[in-house]
């Protein structure tokens, strides 16, 4: 085959030089119209577009063949480098940066902890810092807003599962300082003061400061013969390749971990409460099944989860239609020849799950809320479901996930009804989608919080 010259790239402009048009899509992000956006975008160049986004050369693709291209890769041609505001903010050594034996090395750590076979020792921890969520922050109350109280929720999760920093004046600084750097992660990387990125950066070296403090107390606590299974880091810590993991590479991946791990099931646990309160008939199956799981006061057992089918596909169909990360980037390592088109090396891939997620030849009428559609798993076809991502890098944190927000929704529609405040339905991408005044609903009581798990 003849090569084609670089010169060969996809359709579309950069737009305004260095800035691209990162200043529009964050816009249309920030207004609720990103989806609007991309699918504009779609239509007007087709399925291979290219532009400009934080700073650098950018390839669109979008459909079943785009999502293979991009998830089926061996990482030698595709690399997962994330924009440069990112990787300022998170670091260089966090799984996203990383390729090839480094990426597996560190996911094969991570994953020491992320599995089921680990997970279901941690059951009980969950199941309690939901329940005291529900007592202080639910119980007796009549109105309240769902997705800041959802971030606090999961955000105490990974704070008690991972990294064992229990309630208190620490992990209180540390949501502070964490909640600012998230703010500006997503940005232009220009460093001037004033902006959110700057304030951001600020805030990443305050957070990699006081995690650095905590490895050395975890270092110090082991060697007095604590055990090795308290959480994350002590776990990375003692494994046996543990010599094989940096300091750094903790503190940028328990970095990665608290970002990746608590913004994302906080949104989906968020829609799942619009979506019940959208449609009785699915609350009612819902509850249905969770009370036909009777416990008596004794906890959770992995046995139980396995038996919230519905509830899953409930939460399956919510990602769908409302999935927390919109897409992602990659970078090719070598100049790439995709339907006829050159990408040139160092240039970023853009993927998005909306497209295909609300396509209606694969999910006929898209608009629908049917959690029906994952009753039969073969009847979803390959690459058009991702809100997990797919391949060598898709989401570890999915049975973590998936655990956390079972047990939530349980005590949620086994404790509580309730009613939206406000019945837009709509939502805003900061980037994660962010409902109308974050969800105010207005609670009552159906049975009494036990008072200890
Ligand atoms: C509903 C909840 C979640 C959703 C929708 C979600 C989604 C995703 C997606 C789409 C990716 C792939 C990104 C890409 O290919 O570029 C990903 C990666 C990742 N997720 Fe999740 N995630 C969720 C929860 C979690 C949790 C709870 C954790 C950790 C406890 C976690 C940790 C990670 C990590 C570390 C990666 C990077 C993997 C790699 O690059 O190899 N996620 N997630």
């Amino acid at each position: 085959t003849t090569r084609k010259s670089p010169k060969n790239t996809p359709p579309g402009s950069f737009g305004i030089p260095f800035i691209g048009q990162s200043l529009s899509l964050l816009w249309a992000m920030r207004a609720n119209t990103a989806d609007e956006w991309i699918a504009a975008r779609a239509r007007r160049y087709g399925a291979v577009s290219k532009l400009s986004l934080f700073g650098t050369p950018t390839v669109f693709i979008y459909g079943q063949a785009a999502n293979r291209f991009v998830f089926s890769g061996d990482g030698n041609k595709l690399s997962n480098q994330q924009t440069d505001s990112v990787r300022m903010v998170l670091g260089d050594r966090c799984l996203l940066e990383l390729v090839g034996e480094d990426h597996k090395r560190i996911r094969n750590a991570l994953s020491s902890f992320l599995k089921p076979d680990s997970l279901r020792n941690y059951i009980g921890k969950m199941e309690e810092e939901v329940l005291m969520h529900l007592r202080m922050h639910w119980h007796g109350k009549n109105n309240l807003k769902v997705l800041p109280l959802m971030k606090t929720l999961t955000f105490n999760i990974i704070c008690s599962l991972l990294f064992g920093v229990e309630r208190g004046a620490v992990r209180d600084t540390l949501v502070l300082y964490f909640q600012e750097m998230i703010d500006g992660i997503w940005s232009i990387p220009l460093n001037l003061p004033f902006t959110r990125f700057n304030r951001s950066l600020k805030a990443s070296a305050k957070v990699k400061k006081m995690l650095s403090h905590l490895i050395s107390e975890k270092r110090a606590q082991l060697a007095a013969g604590a055990s090795s299974h308290q959480d994350l880091i002590t776990c990375l810590l003692t494994s046996h390749d543990s010599q094989l993991v940096s300091d750094d590479e903790i503190i940028h991946n328990v970095m990665l971990i608290m970002v990746a791990g608590h913004d994302t099931s906080s949104v989906l646990i968020t829609f799942m409460v619009r979506v019940l309160a959208n449609h009785p008939e699915i609350h009612a199956a819902v509850l249905v099944e969770q009370e036909g799981i009777k416990k008596g006061g004794a906890l959770l057992t992995w046995e139980d989860l396995g038996k919230m089918k519905y509830t899953w596909r409930v939460a399956m169909e919510t990602l769908r239609m409302f999935t927390p990360l919109y897409g992602g980037f990659r970078k090719t390592l070598e100049d790439i020849e995709y339907q006829g088109y050159t990408i040139p090396k160092g240039w970023q891939i853009l993927w998005v799950s909306g497209m295909t997620h609300m396509d209606d030849s694969i999910f006929p009428e898209p608009s629908k809320f049917d959690p029906g559609r994952f009753e039969n798993p073969a009847g979803v076809p390959p690459y058009t479901y991702i809100p997990f991502g797919g391949g060598a890098r898709i989401c570890p944190g999915y049975e973590f996930a998936k655990i956390e927000t079972l047990i939530t929704i349980r005590y949620l529609v086994t404790h509580f009804t309730w009613k939206l405040c406000c019945n837009d339905n709509r939502f805003r991408r900061d980037p994660m989608p962010v409902p109308t005044q974050g969800l105010p609903i207005q609670i009552m009581p159906r049975k009494e919080l036990a008072l200890t798990a």
